[in-house]
């Protein structure tokens, strides 16, 4: 199986975004053969159809398999926390992490629906990482070491990946790795996390604010805005999806927080997101226009806003029953079905 580069600085990391490799021309072909072909009137499975070719062209082999599934979910403690940034105490990430651990969480209910392997990852949460709104989150060598982390959790013989989060805080990470990105006013991308009141709300947009600035003239591309402004666990996700891209696995991406972890991906390297999809969503008011920032449309919108994979999983049933159609529907000419005059 591939093996992983030993990513130990920013710049490693750098060098292996220069070669991440293609979609399977070959799948996609013999994709794009099929589909005219199934009894059905063209495109009238809309966006499954375009998830069934995703599948297939970044797995690199046909036809498209949607079995094994696993979601990885990380979790991580931020400094930014003693700002006041979130309506729940920190001890709560760790208690979060007991909680999956013991099968009561809402991603466990809906892991266990879909037969999804969950595996959750603490990211050294007795270590918050430093209050980003003081100077940089996380050192370099910090910053590739959960990296690293995150690219080892992604196994092999996997067909598809869910990945999500749990930190107290880290929508107040998310928001300022998406300013940091993509600048515009700090009250764009700020929201009610956990549900801060309209007093916190406001405090939040000023500790965002205030965050990008004390870290602009050390923030020049998208990893330096994640080093400044992540946390451990928004690290840990940008190392999955780009193991998973190594490895020929699609990526259901979740939320807010996650969404905008793996987009100083896409701002370090155009493209380095092309193999992961938007599951849903989030109520994060800066959702919407972080995923039009990364050229992505979220597959489905319930008003959740929970984080933890949850969306992400959701969205297995989806992608498997557009996988099924585009494998076992009946062609035309099997069926005996007339094609359109
Ligand atoms: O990712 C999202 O869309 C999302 C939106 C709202 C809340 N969350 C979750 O809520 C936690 C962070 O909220 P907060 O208020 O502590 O910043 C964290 O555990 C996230 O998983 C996540
Ligand atoms: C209870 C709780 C569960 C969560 N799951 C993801 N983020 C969360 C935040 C809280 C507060």
């Amino acid at each position: 199986m591939n093996t992983l580069p030993h990513v130990k600085s920013l710049d490693d990391i750098r060098e292996v975004l220069k070669v991440l490799p293609e979609f399977s021309q070959s799948a996609k072909q013999q994709a794009d053969a099929r589909e005219p072909q199934l009894t059905k009137p063209e495109g009238s499975l809309g966006r499954l159809e375009e998830v069934s070719h995703w599948v297939a062209r970044w797995q690199g082999s046909y036809p498209p398999r949607a079995k094994s599934v696993h979601c990885n979910v990380y979790a991580g403690n931020h400094g930014v926390v003693a700002r006041g940034v979130s309506a729940y105490p920190p001890e709560v990430t760790g208690q979060m992490v007991q909680n999956f651990i013991n099968g009561g969480a809402a991603v466990n209910q809906i892991c266990a629906t879909f037969d999804v392997d969950l595996q959750v990852h603490e990211m050294a949460l007795d270590q918050p990482t430093a209050d980003f709104s003081k100077g940089p989150a996380m050192s370099d060598e910090d910053m590739a070491e959960a990296f690293f982390y995150g690219m080892t959790t992604v196994k092999d013989h996997t067909d598809l990946l869910c990945i999500g989060e749990m930190g107290i805080g880290n929508t107040t990470s998310a928001a300022a790795v998406a300013h940091g990105l993509y600048g515009g006013a700090a009250e764009t991308w700020v929201g009610r996390g956990t549900g801060v009141d309209d007093e916190a709300m406001g405090h939040k947009i000023a500790v965002v604010a205030e965050s990008v600035l004390v870290n602009k003239d050390a923030m020049k591309d998208g990893l330096d805005v994640l080093r400044c402004l992540g946390g451990r666990e928004l690290v840990a996700m940008a190392g999955a999806v780009v193991a998973a891209r190594m490895k020929r696995i699609p990526v259901l991406l979740d939320g807010y927080v996650c969404t905008s972890a793996v987009a100083a991906l896409e701002a370090t390297c155009k493209g380095a997101l092309d193999h992961c999809m938007v599951a849903h969503n989030s109520v994060e008011p800066g959702h919407q226009l972080l995923c039009e920032k990364i050229g992505k449309k979220a597959l489905f919108d319930l008003d959740m806003r929970l984080g933890e994979a949850s969306g992400a999983v959701l969205a297995v049933g989806l992608v498997r029953s557009a996988v099924a159609c585009h494998n076992n529907m009946a062609t035309f000419g099997d069926a005996g079905v007339a094609t359109k005059d």
